[in-house]
């Protein structure tokens, strides 16, 4: 059976390159795609733009919507996807806990499956995995985010869900001196239970993390780089199919693949 899709942000840098590879995948077939703005013929195709999401699934039915847009629309889009049965595929970062609580409960609601992934990359997913391993024998962790400068959310989705599933193994404490002061706010980064992110934005990158892990006389680093967006693409690809088997929220593509 062939999958529609539709795609929400078609003119950004993940959403063009989600639409050159869709439409090369036979697979799929998308069938139109959602922007805040009508700039005709941008696809160069007969895919039809809209404005409105419900306007969208009225007019093209599509099976599943994968969202690569901004943290400010997101929610909207995936909660009316769920609402009208259409499964979401998500990769727009910067939901709050209460947004992916209220997700979960709509999802149960309606029983639609939906795939929220932070990061699609097979590598990126491993550095978490392994990180999360590695914290339960070393907890002191420090992460270190590394993205473009025309990044809008921080720290990326990356890098709170690898803390998120460090926690799981590791429990909250305080890392480094009792008595540690900032003596410029900021300095130590943001604190999730007790772990330091470290947010970076620099020209030329693309999405990188480090994760170090220190123990006596020790540090483990693991290091993810992803220097094109085409690293993103086969998890779409394998988060399309994956979703119509599904009638849960899976948050997180560690979920599918171990
Ligand atoms: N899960 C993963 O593996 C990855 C996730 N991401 C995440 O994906 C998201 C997109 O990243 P990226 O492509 O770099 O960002 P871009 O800013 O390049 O693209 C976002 C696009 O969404 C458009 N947009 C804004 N508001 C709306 C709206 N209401 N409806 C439809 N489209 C809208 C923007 O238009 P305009 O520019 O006109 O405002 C823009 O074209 C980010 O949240 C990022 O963190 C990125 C890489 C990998
Ligand atoms: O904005 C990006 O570029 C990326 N965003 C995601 C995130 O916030 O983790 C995934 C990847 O890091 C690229």
């Amino acid at each position: 059976m062939v999958i529609k899709v539709a795609i929400a942000g078609p003119r950004g840098r993940m959403g063009k390159a989600a639409v050159e590879t869709l439409i090369k995948d036979k697979a799929f077939l998308l069938v139109s795609v959602l922007d805040h703005k009508k700039e005709e013929d941008f696809l160069g195709d007969n895919i039809p733009i809209y404005t409105s999401l419900k306007e969208l699934i009225y007019q093209t039915k599509p099976d599943v919507l994968v969202d690569l847009t901004v943290p400010s629309c997101v929610y909207e889009h995936t909660i009316t996807a769920i609402e009208n049965g259409v499964r979401p595929v998500i990769g727009t970062t910067g939901f709050t806990d209460l947004q992916l609580e209220e997700i979960r409960n709509k999802v149960e609601e309606k029983e639609v499956g939906c795939i929220i992934a932070p990061n699609f990359s097979i590598g990126a997913v491993l550095m978490m995995k392994f990180s999360q391993m590695a914290a339960r024998y070393l907890p002191n962790v420090e992460i270190i985010e590394m993205h473009h400068d025309q990044k809008v959310d921080a720290p990326s989705g990356t890098a709170i869900k690898t803390a998120q599933m460090i926690h799981e193994e590791r429990n909250a404490f305080e890392q480094g001196h009792s008595d540690e002061k900032e003596l410029i706010e900021g300095a130590r980064g943001a604190n999730v239970n007790g772990m330091h992110i470290h947010s970076v934005r620099l020209p030329g990158l693309v999405a990188h993390q480090q994760v170090l892990l220190g123990g006596e006389g020790q540090l483990l680093t693991l290091r993810h780089d992803s220097f094109d967006r085409t690293s993103f693409m086969s998890g779409i690809v394998l988060s399309i199919h994956e979703v119509m088997k599904q009638n849960t929220l899976i948050y997180g593509l560690e979920n599918l693949i171990f």
